[in-house]
């Protein structure tokens, strides 16, 4: 390896080893890499084609990659090989691969799932794509000045991207605006405006590199590159116009994480890919079958959320339009190839689109979402309406046109059916189903944490990677004292290396012996930071107030970034920073609690935190959080979880045993019934001196000496429109910690809780989520070449 190292470096990048940058370094190791797995990338899509095999194709508006270099490695078992070139050449191999900006295509779990997902596939061996867009700018970088938080354009593709390749050859024209006209009972669509969907394609194979699948990702285009006459004329910007128009399709990902933008670029984003990916797969189908009918049996297409929903009229359309079907069969045609997955219950992420908008941008589409609406209510009167009160409701839609619909976890795939959805639920009463989120442990495990990985290999052999619940062998461990203490041993030596990490980026002194608490994710009210801040404040007023108490130290650690307007989230971050200042500036509470919060949370930081969390805070309030994802990365990596009885949480503690989480707080039911309950904060917060000690100390300023008002709208928020009812968790959330301080005195029996966790995740492997996808919704299975390969 480390001579194609150096062939790549001197032949692809035109560098010799003694003028080479990091990067050059990187992109040289990158370029050998990815030679190494395109034979099985090229033999897979081979297979595919030759057997007709039925394709899974997952639509995506994120997909929330991080660094792609780690899983190109290990996925091939090229490692050490890896390390051992870069040390012979003089480089050091952590320094190489961290160079690698992160792909930040995605705001939160939902972009994250779907690159879960894409691993779990190529692992499995399941013929599939990934579709998305290929957004010049990801997620906006964070910073922090004066506690508050600055959004920057983020700039993955200021460098050359190493993993894909450019397919100037497949190219679809994307319209917009425009009439349709009617004639002998046939319609057509005239766009007024065009774009061009340019492919770019990432090879994902899997564990062992023994399946590649691609994941397709489009860039926006002009139709027309350069308008000369406007040049000739001087008129500079005119002659740029067309080309910076279509180039802002996929300019930037919308940072907005379960909050819909409502904005028309967004509309014509999500159309954007979703027609570029219909026509892509109805190409494919094409090139091996002449029967349009049999289109369900060689195609499965999985809406991820709502935001590529558009699919189903898209695909009518196509079906109507050009290949002449009649309406009713082409709905019931494109019906029997789509399903979509709801990840939210949050009424603001529900999107609607004003019908005005949507039948300016997608004339012939709405039309056709109007016979979709009029052909169910006529086989189902009185049902739910797509479109109503002048919105069309995108979760209708995509529930109508979809053969199987799921929820991401047991209690919110209940939620769903009680909610949202009821009123279908009845009128479908198995359409549906759960299929509660998974975590690839490849990244999540293997990748991130090398020294449990490690310890569990050397008990397991290594096996355990793609049949994650082998870990189950660990429980028997449990009595095994020498075992517990390798478990400590490994969760210490992550937190020695968080603690200097901290100090070096943060500057901030922190004792890996203290108990690391990690609350890592979007900043969202439902997720509820603010109670984890109060909950840390009141602390802090007892190790104050009793100073002579055997205090169990703690570091609390917060990462995440807020959307840019969500005034409140931001108010939140900014009480965070301003409460770490003071409190890690006192003397007296120093070595006992600090807070930090390093900016700028995504992938790459999550696999630097998770290893060394010892306390996983998953406290949204119940039947908010759909499902989480970060909880299933702690537990599997040996954290305990304090939380809720929301989304996955549930399944959680019903794997690793009550007697191994810290459950505190009310339930989805009691949360809806405490809401009626006027004034059911003012009660709370007046039942509770420590809460109202806490919050008369943020009103008046304490934590923000230089503004003492800062705070009072947040403060009164709390008093009077606690929706997602911090106060009434408040108290039993308070104790429960104060229990985890106990329980993480006795290091032995903590780390034995930790053990169990590990060892009881195995279920919430990605792997067994993606099986029963392929079980229940897309009637597909690991493809005969793999099964051959791996008999
Ligand atoms: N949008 N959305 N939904 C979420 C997350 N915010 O991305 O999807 C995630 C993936 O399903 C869920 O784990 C999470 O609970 C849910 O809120």
């Amino acid at each position: 390896m480390k001579n194609e190292i150096l062939k790549r470096l001197r032949y692809s990048l035109g560098k010799d080893a003694d003028h080479a940058s990091v990067y050059d370094w990187r992109m040289a190791l990158s370029l050998v890499l990815r030679d190494h797995m395109v034979d099985t990338w090229f033999d897979s899509t081979r297979a595919a084609y030759g057997t007709s095999a039925k394709r899974v194709y997952y639509l995506s508006m994120e997909f929330l990659i991080g660094r792609l270099i780690e899983d190109m490695i290990s996925n091939q078992g090229l490692e050490t090989e890896a390390r051992n070139a870069m040390k012979a050449l003089g480089q050091d191999f952590d320094t190489i691969v961290h160079n690698e900006p992160d792909a930040a295509l995605g705001n939160g779990g939902l972009g994250r799932l779907a690159a879960c997902f894409m691993d779990s596939l190529a692992t499995l061996g399941i013929p599939a794509y990934g579709y998305g867009i290929r957004y010049e700018h990801g997620l906006f970088e964070q910073s922090f000045v004066e506690g508050e938080q600055m959004e920057k354009p983020e700039t993955w593709l200021s460098q050359r991207h190493a993993w894909e390749f450019e397919r100037p050859e497949v190219q679809y024209r994307i319209g917009f605006g425009g009439h349709v006209s009617h004639s002998e009972g046939r319609a057509k669509w005239h766009p007024g405006d065009s774009v061009l969907a340019t492919a770019h394609d990432t090879p994902i194979v899997g564990w062992k590199g023994v399946w590649g699948n691609t994941l397709r990702l489009w860039s926006a285009d002009p139709v027309r590159q350069f308008d000369l006459a406007s040049f000739n004329r001087g008129d500079y910007l005119a002659a740029g116009r067309s080309e910076a128009l279509a180039r802002t399709i996929s300019r930037v990902l919308y940072p907005d994480d379960t909050t819909e933008s409502g904005k028309e670029l967004r509309l014509k984003q999500e159309y954007f890919f979703t027609a570029a990916s219909i026509m892509d797969l109805l190409r494919r189908f094409l090139s091996d079958h002449d029967d349009i009918r049999a289109l369900p049996d060689a195609v499965a297409i999985q809406l991820n959320d709502t935001h590529p929903a558009i699919a189903g009229p898209e695909l009518v359309r196509l079906l109507v339009d050009e290949h002449g079907l009649e309406m009713p069969e082409a709905i019931d045609l494109a019906r029997r190839c789509l399903a979509y997955t709801n990840h939210t219950l949050l009424p603001e992420a529900l999107e609607r689109w004003h019908e005005g908008l949507l039948g300016r941008i997608l004339p012939r589409h709405l039309e056709i979402i109007r016979a979709i609406d009029d052909s169910h209510q006529a086989e189902h009167p009185g049902s739910p309406r797509i479109l109503e009160h002048g919105d069309v409701r995108m979760g209708e839609l995509a529930f109508i046109m979809a053969h199987k619909v799921n929820g991401v976890s047991a209690l919110h795939t209940e939620l769903v059916k009680e909610t949202v959805f009821a009123d279908l639920h009845r009128i479908h009463p198995t359409r549906i189903i759960n299929q509660t989120n998974g975590i690839t442990p490849r990244r999540w495990l293997y990748g991130c944490n090398p020294a449990l990985r490690n310890l569990i290999s050397e008990e397991l052999g290594e096996s355990w990677v793609s049949d994650l619940e082998q870990l189950s062998a660990l429980t028997d461990k449990r009595g095994d004292s020498a075992f517990v203490a390798d478990f400590h041993a490994a969760k210490r030596v992550n937190k020695v290396a968080l603690s200097n990490w901290i100090g070096q980026t943060c500057d901030v002194q922190i004792d890996p012996d203290a108990m690391f608490d990690v609350q890592i994710k979007r900043i969202h009210e439902y997720k509820r930071q603010l109670m984890n801040l109060l909950e840390t404040i009141a602390l802090w007023n007892e190790m104050r107030d009793h100073p002579e108490k055997d205090w169990t130290p703690r570091v609390k650690i917060f990462g995440g970034k807020a959307a840019p307007g969500y005034f409140m989230a931001k108010d939140i971050i900014h009480l965070i920073n301003d409460t770490a200042s003071v409190i890690n500036a006192d003397p007296v509470t120093r070595d006992r609690l600090k807070i930090v919060f390093p900016p700028n949370y995504n992938v790459t930081m999550a696999e630097r935190l998770i290893p060394a969390a010892d306390l996983s805070e998953q406290i949204s309030t119940a039947g908010k959080e759909a499902s989480g994802t970060g909880n299933m990365k702690f537990a599997l990596n040996g954290a305990l979880t304090i939380g809720t009885l929301d989304g996955a949480n549930v399944e959680i503690r019903e794997h690793v045993g009550s007697e191994n989480f810290f459950l505190f707080g009310l339930t989805a039911a009691e949360v809806m019934e405490r809401r009626q309950q006027p004034g059911f904060s003012r009660a709370a917060i007046e039942a509770s001196p420590r809460l109202r000690r806490v919050l008369g100390q943020i009103f008046e300023g304490r934590f923000s000496p230089q503004d003492p008002h800062r705070y009072h709208g947040l403060v009164g928020m709390l008093y009077d429109h606690d929706h997602f009812l911090v106060t009434c968790d408040f108290d039993s959330y308070f104790d429960t910690q104060r229990r985890a301080d106990i329980a993480f005195q006795s290091q032995q029996s903590w780390a034995t809780m930790a053990l169990m966790n590990t060892a009881s995740m195995g279920w919430f492997s990605s792997d067994r989520t993606i099986r029963g996808y392929a079980r229940d919704i897309w009637k597909t299975r690991p493809h005969g070449a793999l099964l051959e390969k791996s008999a």
